[in-house]
């Protein structure tokens, strides 16, 4: 097993994310010698004391951090500020504070206030998931081969950034650092957008009255069946991130109706030369993904 970066992690939030990585802890290494968590509620901290995965299970965000050099946020982002309140004054010295959260200008504004001078925060987001939610449905491979991006603010204390870097390399993925913005935007569109617009044809398609809804459960294929796919993921976690990237989500949002609107437009007036070619660029960046992932 490779050397942890850090001595005690502390995980505040522990549901699908967190538990990954605390199974990655235990069962690859290389994270931290020793892995304390915390949750909201009183029964997920017993599901996560009766599934073994952590070291300590503690009632209290601020139990859970105290002694810990790491502590990392794994609960939605929209309650990331209440709990930089609660935490800020237990925080060691030297600890670092970093986070797992799908929006990161959002964490910065929320968390950033919060940190301590004897503490150095390194806000991250891996970029790996499902549709499953809750402790247990995390595994310890989930992070491998995937990206973990880190959006460190200037200044920042390197060694900090270094070891967060190392915990996530040590979790199977590439780490990458990013300016806060710029994550956003690009999040926006490969991530948030297609959430919004499965939850967004899901429902369209629950509207349509009983006998049509009907078949469209009995005959859904497997275009249908994927939108569903991303649909099930979770409702609170995902009203917290559109509400934290907002503005860029927003634009995505208005770029693909215009999109949309001019796809729309060709079918109305038969531009079929329109459509095909809109089909064929989707096609060639389908395969372009493919052989990245396989390079
Ligand atoms: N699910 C994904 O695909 C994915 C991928 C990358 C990053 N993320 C980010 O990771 C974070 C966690 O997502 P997840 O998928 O693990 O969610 P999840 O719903 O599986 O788990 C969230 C956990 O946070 C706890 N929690 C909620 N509010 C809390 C609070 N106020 N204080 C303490 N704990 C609280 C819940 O009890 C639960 O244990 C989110 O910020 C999300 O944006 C999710
Ligand atoms: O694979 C999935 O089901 C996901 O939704 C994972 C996914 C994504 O959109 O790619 C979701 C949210 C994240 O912040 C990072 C990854």
């Amino acid at each position: 097993m490779p050397d942890a970066p850090f001595r005690r992690l502390a995980l505040i939030g522990i549901g699908l994310i967190g538990s990954s990585l605390a199974r990655a802890a235990k069962e690859k290494g290389g994270i931290a010698d020793e892995v304390v968590a915390t949750a909201r509620s009183a029964a997920t901290r017993d599901t996560v004391r009766r599934l073994g995965i952590v070291d300590r299970v503690e009632d209290t965000a601020a139990a859970a951090v105290a002694g810990a050099d790491c502590v990392m946020l794994c609960a939605p982002v929209g309650a990331f500020a209440d709990i930089a309140a609660a935490i800020a004054p237990h925080l060691a010295r030297d600890a670092v504070l970093t986070d797992v959260g799908s929006t990161k200008g959002s964490v910065i504004r929320d968390v950033g206030p919060y940190v301590p001078d004897h503490a150095h925060f390194v806000p991250g987001h891996p970029i790996a998931g499902t549709e499953h939610s809750g402790p247990e449905a995390g595994f310890a491979t989930l992070f491998e081969g995937r990206y973990a991006i880190l959006t460190p603010p200037p200044g920042t204390d390197e060694a900090a950034v270094a070891k967060v870097a190392t915990l996530w390399r040590n979790a199977g993925s590439m780490v990458e650092i990013m300016e806060p913005q710029h994550h956003d935007k690009v999040f926006a569109i490969v991530s948030h957008l297609p959430h919004l617009i499965a939850f967004t044809i899901c429902g369209t398609a629950d509207d349509l009255e009983e006998e049509s809804r009907q078949a469209v459960l009995r005959f859904a294929a497997s275009g249908f069946r994927d939108f569903t796919r991303i649909a099930a993921s979770d409702p609170e976690m995902w009203r917290d991130v559109f509400l934290n990237n907002r503005e860029a989500l927003l634009e995505m949002a208005q770029r693909f109706t215009e999109d949309m609107t001019a796809m729309a437009r060709a079918v109305r007036w038969g531009d079929a030369s329109y459509i095909e070619d809109k089909i064929a660029r989707g096609r060639r960046i389908r395969r372009r993904l493919i052989e990245l992932r396989q390079a």
